[in-house]
Parts: C-alpha cells; sequence; structure tokens
C-alpha cells in the first residue's frame, strides 16, 4: 500500500493511500486512488476513482507565491502550486442529474520560473482544470500543459521562447541575431497553450493560444497531453486567431498575414488536419493587419474584424514590452469590419465602422426584412470603449496590488450593425445601458446552438465597482436590455459557461459554470442556474484556484 500527501506551500491538505492495481498503474502516472478524507463519500465508478497527484511541482514556487503565501489572500494571481491532482469534490447545493460530462478549461496558471516572475496575466505556462459531473458529484483535476516552453523552462530553469511579453536574454550580439532569425522562422515563439480549449467534431480536444505551433492535443479525461497538434497543410504562418469557431461539422479560423497585410479565412472538417482556404481578406488600414484575438459567424457569412490595434513587427522583434506589447494603436488607419460569404469566399461587404477595442466577440446574425431578405450583420462584442489600456491593467503586478481604488476600464456590449447594401459604414453601439453590468464587460459564452443566429441571452463577466478587474458574472437580456448579476464579495470568477439542459426549448434553460479564486484563497467550481440565475451549487477545491480564461464542454461518451 503507498501512501502520499498532497501540500501546498509546505502545509500538508491530505494524504492518501492506494492498493488496487489499478492504483498501481494509475501510480505510475502519477496518480491514486480513493484519498483518505474522502473515505466516507461513495465510491465513484471504478473509471472515476478519486485519484490525487504524487508529484510535486518540478518547479520551485517563488518567493511571490509561497514565502509570503497567505490562505487568506485571492489566489487568482498565485502560479499553480503544484503540476496536478485530481480528486472528488465535496458538494454544496445540488448539482442537476442530466449534467453528465466535462468541462475544460484553460488558462495561464503558472506564472514563474524558479524565483523569476512572470509580468502579464498573459504568460503564464497553461494549466488546464477539469470538472467531470456525473450522477450529481463532482471530480475535479489540473494538470500542466506539457508545450515545448513549459518543458524547456522546467529543464533548463529559464524562459527558453517568446511568450506574450516575456522574450529569452541574449548575452552578446551573435546570440541576438540568432534570435531574430529564430523569430522570422517561429523556432523562438512559443507554442504555450495558454489561452482555450476547444473539441473538435471528432472527438479530439485542442488547447490554442495565438501562435499555430501553440496547438496542442489533450486528453480530457486524464489531461495527459498528447502531442502537437500539425496542421498538415501548406498554409505556413505563424499566428492564427486564438478562438476558431468550432461545431460539430467543421472548424474555421482567421490566419492574418503580416507581410502583406491582411487575413486568410480557412476551414478544416472533422477528422482531418488539413486546413482549406475559403477566402482572403486584404486590409483596408495600415501598417500591419489588426489584432484578431476572435471573430464571430452567422449562418452564412464569416464576420473579419479589422482593429485599429494592429500587430507591430518592430514590437515582436523588442526585449522589452512597450504598453501595448505586440500590437500598436493606430487610429489614423481607421477601423473597418469585412463580410465574407462561407460558400464562395467573396466578401459581400466591407465597412468603416468608429474605433473599437475587442478581444472577445459574443455572436452575430443576419437581420432580414419582413420578406426575408438579409439586410444587415449584427455582431456583438465585449467592447472596451476603444480604449488600449485594459492590457495594461491585466499586468500581474496590476492585479496582485488591488488598492481598493476603481482601476477597470469601461467596458460595454459593443453592438455592430453592418449594412449589407452597399454602404461605406456601419454603426457601432452599446447594446444595453453598461451601468446594468457595471460598465466590465468580459469572457462571455452563449447557448451555443445560438452560434450564428438571432439570440437573447449571453452570459460574461461584469463589475461591481469599485474593482480593478472583472468580478461578477452577468447574464445580459438582450432583448430586454437589462442584466442579472451574481457576485461573491473579493472573489474573482472565470469566463460563465453556459450548459443546456438536453430537451430545453428555452434559450436559457440550462446551467452556467464558472470557476472562482475567492478572497480567502480557495477555490470552487459554481453552478448557476440559467434561467434564474441563482446559485443551485458549488463544489469546493481543497486548493486556491488560479484564474483561468476560456472552457469547453465535452459531453460523456
Ligand atoms: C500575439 C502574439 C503572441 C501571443 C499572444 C497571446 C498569448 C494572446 C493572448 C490573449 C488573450 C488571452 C486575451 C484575452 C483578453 C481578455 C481580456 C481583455 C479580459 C478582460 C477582462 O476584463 C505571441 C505568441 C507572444 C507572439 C506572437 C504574437
Ligand atoms: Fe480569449
Amino acid at each position: 500500500m503507498a501512501s502520499i500527501s498532497f501540500s501546498v506551500a509546505g502545509k500538508t491538505i491530505f494524504t492518501s493511500t492506494s492498493s488496487s492495481p489499478l492504483d498501481s498503474k494509475r501510480l505510475k502516472h502519477g496518480f491514486l486512488s480513493k484519498s483518505t478524507h474522502l473515505k466516507t463519500m461513495h465510491r465513484m465508478q471504478d473509471s472515476q476513482l478519486v485519484r490525487v497527484a504524487t508529484e510535486p511541482s518540478v518547479m520551485v514556487p517563488s518567493p511571490a507565491t509561497t514565502e509570503n503565501y497567505n490562505e487568506k489572500e485571492l489566489a487568482a494571481w498565485k502560479s499553480i502550486q503544484q503540476e496536478r491532482w485530481e480528486g472528488e469534490l465535496n458538494v454544496e447545493g445540488e448539482i442537476p442529474l442530466w449534467l453528465s460530462g466535462t468541462y475544460l478549461r484553460n488558462g495561464p496558471g503558472m506564472w514563474h520560473i524558479g524565483d523569476y516572475n512572470f509580468r502579464h496575466l498573459f504568460d503564464g505556462y497553461a494549466t488546464l482544470v477539469r470538472l467531470y459531473f456525473e450522477n450529481g458529484r463532482v471530480i475535479a483535476g489540473h494538470r500542466q500543459i506539457e508545450s515545448q516552453a513549459y518543458k524547456a523552462a522546467k529543464k533548463n530553469k529559464k524562459l527558453c521562447y517568446r511568450e506574450f511579453s516575456e522574450v529569452p536574454k541574449t548575452d552578446s550580439f551573435l546570440a541576438y541575431m540568432g534570435e531574430l532569425a529564430n523569430l522570422f522562422s517561429g523556432a523562438s515563439l512559443t507554442d504555450n497553450a495558454n489561452t482555450g480549449v476547444v473539441r473538435l467534431g471528432d472527438g479530439r480536444v485542442v488547447c490554442l493560444t495565438e501562435t499555430i505551433k501553440g496547438s496542442i492535443q489533450v486528453d480530457p479525461d486524464t489531461l495527459e497531453t498528447i502531442g502537437k497538434f500539425e496542421y498538415t497543410d501548406q498554409l505556413g504562418g505563424l499566428i492564427h486567431s486564438a478562438h476558431p469557431i468550432v461545431t460539430e461539422s467543421e472548424f474555421l479560423t482567421l490566419l492574418p498575414d503580416l507581410v502583406r497585410p491582411g487575413y486568410t479565412v480557412v476551414r478544416m472538417e472533422p477528422n482531418s488536419n488539413e486546413r482549406k482556404v475559403i477566402g482572403r481578406v486584404d486590409c483596408r488600414g495600415g501598417p500591419a493587419p489588426g489584432w484578431v484575438h476572435s471573430f464571430p459567424v452567422t449562418e452564412h457569412y464569416i464576420i473579419v474584424p479589422e482593429m485599429p490595434l494592429r500587430y507591430c513587427a518592430q514590437n515582436l522583434l523588442r526585449a522589452e514590452p512597450t504598453p501595448l506589447y505586440k500590437f500598436e494603436w493606430h487610429p489614423h488607419s481607421k477601423a473597418f469590419m469585412h463580410v465574407m460569404c462561407k460558400a464562395s469566399g467573396k466578401i459581400v461587404a466591407s465597412v468603416e465602422v468608429p474605433l473599437y477595442v475587442t478581444f472577445h466577440f459574443i455572436n452575430a446574425y443576419e437581420e432580414e426584412d419582413e420578406e426575408g431578405r438579409v439586410t444587415a450583420i449584427i455582431a456583438d462584442c465585449c467592447e472596451h470603449n476603444a480604449n488600449t489600456t485594459i492590457l495594461d491593467k491585466l499586468r500581474l503586478q496590476n492585479l496582485r496590488s488591488y488598492s481598493g481604488k476603481d482601476e477597470l476600464p469601461d467596458a460595454r456590449v459593443g453592438r455592430f450593425i453592418i449594412p449589407l447594401d452597399g454602404s461605406p459604414n456601419g454603426k457601432l453601439e452599446a447594446a444595453l445601458n453598461p451601468d446594468e453590468h457595471g460598465r466590465g464587460m468580459d469572457m462571455c459564452s452563449i447557448h451555443p446552438a445560438y452560434l450564428g443566429k438571432k439570440y437573447r441571452y449571453a452570459y460574461a463577466c461584469g463589475a461591481q465597482r469599485p474593482c480593478n478587474f472583472p468580478n461578477t458574472i452577468t447574464k445580459i437580456d438582450l432583448m430586454e436590455k437589462k442584466a442579472k448579476n451574481w457576485i461573491d464579495e473579493g472573489a474573482v470568477p472565470s469566463e460563465p459557461f453556459f450548459v443546456p439542459r438536453p430537451g430545453a426549448t428555452e434559450e436559457d434553460d440550462g446551467v452556467v459554470i464558472s470557476m472562482v479564486s475567492d478572497k480567502n484563497g480557495e477555490g470552487y467550481a459554481l453552478l448557476l442556474d440559467g434561467s434564474s440565475f441563482e446559485e443551485i451549487a458549488r463544489a469546493k477545491f481543497p486548493y486556491g484556484l488560479p484564474y483561468g480564461l476560456h472552457g469547453c464542454w465535452v459531453p460523456k461518451n
């Protein structure tokens, strides 16, 4: 019989024991069964035994995250303390019995190498968190994604690839020249897949970031890194949108072209690794394409945003970050929205719109007249009032040093109205009064069946001021132009993710899942009823959860 302790910052949280042959197999993979503190709980089916990690994190936690470790402090901006863990969570409230499957959430959960602390939220090494729901119970776990960047940092105890704001140090001019060559070939860019996770139509689960090489396949049950997701086409390029549009039948994404400013729109089918070109959009402004972190689609069109926050080749080369990192704000280059027909690849509209800053589109749909003719495209996004300062607010130092002052820049549901009658201009307005959601708005989801269609509800993180980061979960009713808000004072919730109830007919019939880092240094999975927006259950983790970005749902079987 083996026994193991799990500790955070030197404090043993719990001990577990193991004896079965299945357990020995798991021991090899770093897992054990039945943590003793859970002995009183019902045993799950063998395939879902409670498992606890055996290996301590290989990285030595930094002083900022351990010596000063205080259980009563928000865990959101602290590195995860262990490479992996798994166990059953104690549930307060009722998890609906129909909720059967796995919620996965990806995000940058480790922000240091040894005692070197990263600067920016988006720099952290990817931590994948899992909640497996069955029969009203929940098994949770997390695991670091084993990207080349993460493995190299662990092995060499230093940064080896270019992250969002961090650049490996070079100690000679020759080494610097080599670095430049590596940048142009993409060799020095990170594959740290820390932004999103998607389930392809064929069931494969892929973690993503903005570098194409940072597409990494994982096992949704064990969270094990399977390997690099290789695109077998010859499309080349180094970066893509971090948020592809993924349905049962396709994977659509945008490949920005930094040499000849524009975007290639591509499509990949299930059971294939080959992206095929649908069409190309030439940028109307310059000197480089606008940053496309995400984009929306309607039933027949792909919307390509051209934001005045543009990629910047010089900033990519810099060793020290600028306030806008790899990007530059070009208000004189103007802002545009392009509409491409999905079937033909032809551009059916390209309009100038007011300046905007967005990372996340919520949804888009086709507006019809009485005769059923499509007259306009409506595209909604989390819009930061054309203010780029949000990027700097997401520096870890800012996030960790909250003084109680109101520091979060205002944001709104930005609604683009793109006419299809050849008019040169589109509109951008707030879809509802931003005070409804505290003028905070980001990290959104919708009912997946409403993708590209007229919809009523969106779920996102909003704000209760004063705050320095979105601290509420908000349900936006775009028809009534109202919001319902959930808050746990002092806590940081992550992106609310909507899972519809099978067989439901109402758009909001389902649950909203979020993972919350609370002010006591703890973390819990939260379930809200989609319709009433009341809390229906929470399941506490035995450790504080670092903040995470985007999730996906993997239905059972
Ligand atoms: C863009 C390049 C790179 C990496 C980019 C990455 C990792 C971008 C990640 C962006 C994310 C996670 C954006 C999320 C925004 C969330 C917001 C605004 C939330 C606000 C809350 O209020 C490199 C790979 C570094 C190099 C090439 C270029
Ligand atoms: Fe994102």
